[in-house]
């Protein structure tokens, strides 16, 4: 049989709420893993890395890949497990009923005392160009989201989309790019009215009522050199010729855990119904972040914070029902004295 390490936390998803999750179940001294479906941690912030975000207590205005890095940062501090490229497809009790058993989409099995579901709206994956091939292009010119402005400047882009994303997308890149062109299938944009007004201030060419047909590779087949748009009234086929492609058509969304799991979570449509301290109606499984829903809910990133404090300190009370109701505040906390001392060292150093 084979030997599983029973862990104190578990926690489903590495986005801002696991993330913070994980630094406090280090804090309250529980052994901790993190498992997530992505290559990277991080969640949903990976949708807007460029974007300047301002409503975190205490950061002055900072990009989202900036924020990914320091909640990264603060999420190891106490050296969690952390899986990644691994899926939870379901939660059952241990047969003793002692613990409960992730089982993940490659077969592998965690055990673990509690568990914290800080699944977000679920598993995001941005929907694919239909175009076969398409994805060879992924390592060089055709993108699904916008990492770095600076990679766009002074190029000819083709954005495909119409939602909030896509024109958002065409505004932000308008002043640094050589061209930006935008195409929709429809005639009319959805996006926020005053950014589609903004297009033509900023000089981006629409293309409405068009789809990408062909992908033209460049001589040496490495990247996207010309595109075949077709118009969908006419069927005209028209080119361009570009130098990057970034497609946002929305997100496709894998909310499989919650739906097919053994255990029932008491759910609406879309979230955990929980209590404000952050539990759910299993006792052992808390919930953090977007997915959890309570009278109290703040839907920003602070939000995700609180709920993932309140997770673990209920995490912690139901593995040791005596234990304090929350953890020590880290100004007086023993357990940073020794990372302290090496951070007061390294800056009086400078
Ligand atoms: C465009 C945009 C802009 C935003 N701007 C702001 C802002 O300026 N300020 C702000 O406060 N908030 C902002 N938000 C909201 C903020 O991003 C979310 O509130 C926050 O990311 C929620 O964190 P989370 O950890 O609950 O979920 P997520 O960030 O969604 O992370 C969930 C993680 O769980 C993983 N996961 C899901 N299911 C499984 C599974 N079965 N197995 C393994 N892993 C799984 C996912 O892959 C994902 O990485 C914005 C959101 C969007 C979309």
């Amino acid at each position: 049989m084979e030997n599983h390490e029973v862990y104190d936390v578990t926690i489903i998803g590495g986005g801002p709420a696991g993330l913070f999750s994980a630094f406090y179940s280090g804090l309250r001294e529980m052994k901790t893993k993190i498992i997530e479906y992505q290559p990277f941690l991080g969640g949903k912030v990976h949708v807007y890395p460029e974007k300047m975000i301002w409503d975190v207590g205490g950061l002055t205005p900072m990009p989202g890949a900036k924020l990914i890095e320091q909640m990264v940062a603060q999420g190891q501090t106490f050296q969690p497990d952390v899986v990644l490229n691994e899926k939870v497809t379901s939660i059952v009790r241990s047969e003793e009923d002692t613990h409960f058993i992730l089982h993940t989409l490659s077969g592998e099995q965690h055990h673990s005392k509690t568990i914290i579901l800080a699944v977000g709206g679920g598993i995001l994956n941005p929907t694919k160009l239909d175009i076969e091939g398409a994805e060879r292009f992924e390592v060089t010119n055709l993108h699904y989201t916008v990492k770095s402005i600076a990679r766009f400047k002074d190029k000819t882009v083709l954005i495909s989309g119409g939602g909030h994303s896509a024109v958002d997308w065409a505004n932000e890149l308008a002043p640094f790019a050589e061209k930006v062109y935008l195409t929709y299938r429809k005639d009319e944009l959805k996006g926020h009215e005053a950014d589609v007004t903004r297009l033509k201030a900023n000089g981006v060419e629409l293309l409405l009522s068009a789809s990408i047909k062909t992908l033209v590779a460049t001589e040496d087949h490495s990247a996207i050199g010309t595109v075949l748009l077709e118009s969908n009234d006419s069927k005209e086929e028209f080119e361009l010729t570009v130098d990057d492609v970034i497609i946002s058509h929305g997100y496709d969304r894998d909310t499989e855990l919650l739906k097919k799991s053994e255990i029932k979570i008491e759910m609406n449509e879309y979230q955990i119904l929980g209590s404000s301290s952050s539990e759910t109606s299993v006792p052992g499984i808390f919930a953090a972040g977007d997915i959890l829903h309570h009278d109290g809910k703040l839907h920003l990133i602070a939000g995700a914070f609180q709920d993932a404090a309140n997770a673990v300190n209920k995490a912690k009370q139901f593995i040791k029902p005596d234990a304090h109701g929350y953890g020590m505040v880290s100004s007086h906390n023993d357990l940073f004295k020794e990372k302290n001392r090496e951070i007061l060292k390294e800056l009086y150093s400078n």
